[in-house]
């Protein structure tokens, strides 16, 4: 699962021009990030009127990058302006990865994270594993510096995953807004 993390985060870096070495706590080049990771296993037994219950209320993942795995379909993901609730449904031997806050404000909000969540159904127990991927505890992450110049300002101020939690245990749906640079 790190392994895999470590290359999407490095493929998601290369789409900005961008590598292991313009992150101090990534180290260079060929090394392996100093990386933390969080595994969450959710059940979500079969629920007689899916109406009235809602498995995992909609929310964004504080992680760099989450990955996740999901038995049954019911994982949804919220479209851009107006589109709605898209399913995601499972593929064979596939796994999703959805982006978190700290690759919003790493990359500047170049990268969004994705507001999701999980629906229950009427005909199946359904379990999922999210496997969060993010920097080492005591690591503050920032807009990265490649990425700001004089059109591209630094839209947030530099946080470490623990106080990004924090603001979110203070703020919910509100803690990017909450550590939003005010001349933004
Ligand atoms: O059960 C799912 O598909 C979603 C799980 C999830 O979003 C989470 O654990 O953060
Ligand atoms: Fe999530």
């Amino acid at each position: 699962m790190k392994g895999l993390s470590n290359k999407m985060f490095e493929l998601i870096l290369g789409s900005m021009g961008l590598n292991f070495e313009d992150i101090k706590w990534a180290g260079p080049k060929n090394v392996h990030p100093h990386s933390q990771a969080l595994l969450h296993l959710n059940s979500y037994p079969i629920c007689p009127d899916p109406t009235r219950a809602m498995g995992l209320a909609p929310h964004t993942d504080s992680s760099l990058l989450t990955v996740l795995y999901q038995s049954y379909s019911g994982l949804q993901v919220l479209g851009e302006e107006g589109i709605g609730w898209v399913p995601v449904h499972p593929v064979n031997g596939a796994l999703i990865i959805n982006l978190g806050d700290l690759m919003h404000i790493l990359s500047n909000g170049r990268f969004k994270s994705a507001i999701h969540r999980a629906v229950v159904n009427e005909t199946h127990h359904r379990v999922s594993a999210a496997y969060f991927y993010g920097p080492p505890k005591e690591e503050k992450i920032s807009p990265l510096i490649k990425l700001i110049d004089g059109d591209h300002p630094p839209l947030y101020r530099a946080v470490t995953w623990k106080e990004y939690l924090e603001a979110r245990a203070a703020h919910f749906d509100k803690a990017l807004e909450s550590i939003k640079n005010k001349n933004a």
